[in-house]
């Protein structure tokens, strides 16, 4: 039996509504007025400035569209969905315009008879029920919604070459132990280099965490734990595979070092920021990784209902294929059917090549984005196998996921070269039909039987450019150094995902939806802020990062 995941996703709907409204609340807050469309284009401008239109005698007074939203997020991703959700918690007026029908991007989900499939990854950190990186338990918590999650007692089963079988445990102890027990030589190389991951990790976990480009939220913290903040500080620029070096000097458990890290970021230890691999590393055994009861997909579920629920607005079918730009600033979005939304910021939860590249026509491309492009490059994409299968096919006791590199270290940055296998339903059976199992392969070989998944399908189903992952670095980065967080060189316009800092992830990525959130609000208004620190600390930040 087969069942392939991105082809079930060809479901477009073929009609485009004919006429439509702008909804807007009414002062009361909740309810909707509604105008034509026609009407407002004219006063668009004065709109957006907030200027009201001098009515004529015997002229009916139409309704003064200033700006529709305090938000728009384009794209209903868990980076954009975060945002959005925490601004609508804040007060604010915000409209989510997605592409598919149904929310959650490459944290999808789709069905088929009976199988209930996750579109991307099922290894979900940041969902447990303790600390400050729990981000996506808080971030369900904002709308006052909750997921029963299944503990994972295994992150992740290692089939590696010479035989080397290494499983990450739940308990950190027994995970140590295990490693050890294949390099008893370097037990105090793996001690470490863990012990260096933890350090990095608790100073994360006691910071509340917002937006690193809010100047008092930030000075606050350095205020408030200074020895947590340098030490954050002094790790931003390092990357993974040159402290492992500084422990470790058996060239195989440096290759497994890779693996770890290559699993998150696919790139090898030298390329992964420290203060990402310290969060993965650790996370997996302090909160553990966490599945949800009915698959990654209610997860975008209960984060749209919660926007709703909080006053905020989805549009499903909404294909943003332009941001409207007023004197040099993001004032709104229009669709290909020439609906147009107006709004005091946008936040574009595409990639930062897709906004800058399709979404925004403009002349020249800001510096801090060329800066962007000059240090990062689109990682590949993934082809995906999707299958339902009978259960008597596993082994009892099989682990839910699996990475295989066969033979060769070398082969492990080489596409193809090696396979990840997620088997959700070892963990939750009713995501499949009694008596079966649901496979997610993530591979590119032997497709002649198969329908597959392929970056086309990624390019066109997650609307990413080229399909690709996410960022990934050209060379060896400064760490996160070099990361653009959430604003960008144009007035008003913010990005949110994968391609801002922390990087790829689900966790990371809601981490850059409470950063811009907060950012976004700040800005306005919702938040306090300071015009001269904030001027003082972009510009700060700016300059660090072309010394990555
Ligand atoms: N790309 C993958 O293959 C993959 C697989 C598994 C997990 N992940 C994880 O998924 C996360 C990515 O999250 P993210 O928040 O960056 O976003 P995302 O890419 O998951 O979602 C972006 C959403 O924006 C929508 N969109 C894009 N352009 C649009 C437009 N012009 N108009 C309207 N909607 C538009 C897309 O349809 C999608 O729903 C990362 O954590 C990544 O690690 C990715
Ligand atoms: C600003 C300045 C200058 C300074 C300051 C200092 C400070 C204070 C700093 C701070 C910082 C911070 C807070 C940071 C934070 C960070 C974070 C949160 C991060 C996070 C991260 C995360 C991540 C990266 C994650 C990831 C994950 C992933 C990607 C996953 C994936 C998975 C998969 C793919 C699956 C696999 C499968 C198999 C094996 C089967």
């Amino acid at each position: 039996m087969l069942h392939l995941g991105f082809v079930s996703h060809a479901i477009f709907p073929s009609t485009a509504p004919k006429s439509y409204v702008f909804a807007r609340r009414t002062s009361s807050g909740r309810g909707v007025r509604t105008c034509e469309r026609a009407r407002l284009r004219p006063w668009r401008a004065m709109a957006v400035l907030g200027v009201e239109k001098t009515v004529g005698r015997g002229e009916e007074r139409a309704p003064v569209e200033k700006e529709q939203y305090d938000a728009i997020v384009i794209g209903s991703g868990i980076g954009g969905l975060v945002a959005a959700t925490q601004l609508a918690v804040k007060g604010a007026r915000v409209l989510v315009l997605e592409k598919y029908v149904i929310p959650g991007g490459s944290s999808g989900f789709f069905e088929r008879d009976g199988f209930t499939f996750d579109v991307g990854s099922s290894v979900m950190f940041g969902f447990s029920d303790k600390g400050n990186l729990n981000l996506i338990t808080q971030a369900l918590a904002a709308v006052g919604h909750k997921m029963q999650v299944i503990p994972d007692p295994t992150t992740v089963h290692f089939h590696l070459p010479s035989n080397l079988s290494v499983r990450v445990h739940r308990e950190y102890d027994d995970f140590i132990t295990e490693l050890i027990n294949n390099f008893p030589h370097e037990k105090d190389g793996i001690l470490g280099f863990y012990n260096e991951c933890w350090k990095i990790f608790n100073a994360l976990n006691s910071l509340e965490l917002k937006s690193l480009e809010e100047p008092i939220y930030l000075f606050g913290q350095f205020f408030k734990k200074p020895s947590e903040c340098l030490t954050l500080a002094y790790y931003l620029p390092q990357n993974a595979g040159e402290i492992a070096r500084k422990h470790i000097k058996d060239p195989q458990l440096l290759s497994f070092i890779d693996a770890e890290c290559f699993i998150v970021s696919t790139v090898n230890a030298l390329q992964t920021p420290m203060i990402n691999a310290s969060m993965v590393l650790c996370d997996r055994h302090f909160g553990g990784i966490n599945y949800p009861v009915g698959g990654v997909g209610g997860i975008a579920k209960a984060l749209a209902n919660g926007l709703v629920e909080k006053g905020g607005k989805i549009l499903y079918k909404a294909n943003v294929t332009n941001i409207i730009l007023e004197n040099g600033k993001a004032i709104g979005v229009r669709l290909p059917d020439g609906r147009e939304f107006f709004s005091r910021s946008v936040i574009s939860n595409a990639t930062r090549w897709d906004t800058f590249g399709k979404l925004l026509k403009v002349d020249n491309l800001p510096e801090e984005e060329k800066n962007f492009q000059r240090i990062y490059v689109k990682a590949p994409s993934f082809l995906s196998i999707h299958m339902g299968v009978k259960a008597s096919v596993l082994p009892p006791d099989t682990d839910c996921h699996h990475f295989i590199l066969e033979d060769d270290w070398n082969r492990l940055e080489k596409p193809y070269g090696s396979i990840f296998l997620s088997i959700p339903t070892v963990l939750d059976s009713t995501l499949a039909p009694k008596g079966h199992h649901i496979l997610h392969i993530f591979t590119t070989s032997g497709i002649e039987d198969w329908e597959v998944g392929t970056p086309k399908t990624h390019r066109r189903y997650l609307a990413r450019y080229d399909g690709t992952y996410g960022p990934m670095p050209r060379s060896i980065p400064k760490g996160l150094l070099g990361m653009p967080f959430n604003t960008t060189g144009i007035d008003g316009l913010y990005c949110v995902g994968d391609s801002c800092f922390p990087g790829q992830g689900v966790i990371a990525v809601s981490f850059s939806g409470i950063m811009c959130a907060h950012r976004v609000a700040a800005d306005i208004g919702l938040e306090r802020k300071s015009p001269i620190l904030d001027a003082a600390l972009l510009q700060l930040l700016g300059w660090l990062r072309t010394m990555a």
